[in-house]
């Protein structure tokens, strides 16, 4: 496709980041690979072009996983220096778990982006995630078997740690962000686990082009993932009705519970959701599965089946309860104190 090979224009860039212009500061996410570089360099760009705006503020995670990681955040530092741009390298210095290195490589990376942002006042923590990168956070949530929310995939906006986590060029393709670093004459660094078959994401991103074959490319399943996130924010305003119906934000209801005639009469997905919220609230050990909400529900209604319903459970330090044709949520005591 002739557009994936084009660089981004600055009158384009400037929709990107469309918003931010009034934040104080932000926070640039930069590993050094392509993406992020490119992410750093159009927002240097869209900044300089503006007469009053953000300090931009380039942020670079040594994980302490690889030996190239000290020179490309050196790398990046010095691309930051000629753009004009702060630049800080953080380094993750804690044990590394044997099993689940990413997902805790990327949960300290978060914890320090975040650190940052509040060191420097910055109100957002822009990250460049692709168009690429959101086809095959779908791929993996639906081979998971994910619900709705989960194959939303990522938003261009989530609230974390008290700042904005702000995707920009979630609809940008990869290839036009390279397009684009080398019309700027700007190198990257090559990261060698984004191929490394021991990782799900580089075994799947191996499959991307022959599903693209097939259809599937990356716009496709990017507008498939657009589309269940309307679908997905639909459904919570739904249920944002359903909980205020059944008065579930009341103070008395971990006391007092909610009339469980009502609620059995509502959709399926509608009840596992409300479920869910009460839980996560409540509980302070979720966010509760959802197929640990399924068969709770699942359990609830058969109670609710009976001549005289009675359940009790517990659920992410949530304790449900069934009985008098109200159904209770309410904090588990500790798990201390429950083993005893
Ligand atoms: N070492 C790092 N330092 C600073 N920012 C980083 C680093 N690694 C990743 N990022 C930021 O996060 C974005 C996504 O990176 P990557 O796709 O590698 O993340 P991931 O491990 O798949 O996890 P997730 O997609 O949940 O962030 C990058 O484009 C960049 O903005």
């Amino acid at each position: 496709m002739p557009d994936d090979q084009s660089a981004i224009l600055a009158r384009d860039a400037k929709r990107l980041f469309a918003g931010l212009s009034s934040a104080p500061a932000i926070v640039l996410a930069v590993s050094g690979g392509p993406d992020s570089i490119a992410l750093m360099w159009l927002a240097a760009r869209w900044r300089r072009a503006l007469a009053r705006g953000p300090r931009l503020v380039a942020v670079t995670v040594d994980h302490g996983l690889r030996p190239e990681a000290a020179r490309e955040a050196r790398d990046v530092k010095r691309l930051a220096r000629s753009l004009d741009l702060p630049h800080h390298t953080l380094r993750w210095s804690g044990p590394k778990p044997g099993t689940g290195l990413p997902a805790a490589a990327r949960e300290a990376r978060y914890r320090l982006l975040a650190q940052a942002a509040r060191k420097h006042g910055a109100t957002h923590i822009l990250t460049a995630h692709t168009r690429d990168d959101q086809a095959e956070t779908l791929l993996m949530r639906l081979l998971r078997g994910s619900g709705i929310a989960g194959l939303s995939a990522m938003a261009r906006e989530t609230a974390r740690d008290g700042v904005w986590l702000t995707r920009p060029l979630l609809e940008i393709s990869k290839a036009d962000l390279i397009a684009t670093l080398k019309k700027a004459r700007i190198g990257f660094a090559d990261d060698p686990t984004n191929r490394d078959p021991a990782f799900t994401r580089p075994r799947l991103r191996a499959l991307m082009p022959m599903l693209a074959e097939e259809g599937g490319d990356a716009r496709n399943l990017a507008r498939l993932a657009a589309r269940i996130a309307r679908a997905n924010a639909a459904l919570e305003v739904l249920v944002d009705g359903a909980e205020h119906y059944l008065a579930l934000k009341s103070e008395d209801n971990p006391r007092n519970g909610f009339d469980a005639a009502p609620f059995a009469a509502m959709p399926e997905e509608i009840r596992l959701r409300l479920l869910k919220r009460v839980i996560d609230r409540t509980g302070h050990e979720g966010p509760a599965e959802l197929g640990k909400v399924e068969t709770l529900l699942a359990a609830v209604d058969e109670a609710l089946g009976k001549r005289e319903p009675k359940l009790k459970q517990t659920l992410a330090g949530a304790v449900i309860s069934v009985g008098g044709g109200r159904i209770r949520i309410g904090p588990a005591p500790p798990r201390r104190a429950r083993s005893r």
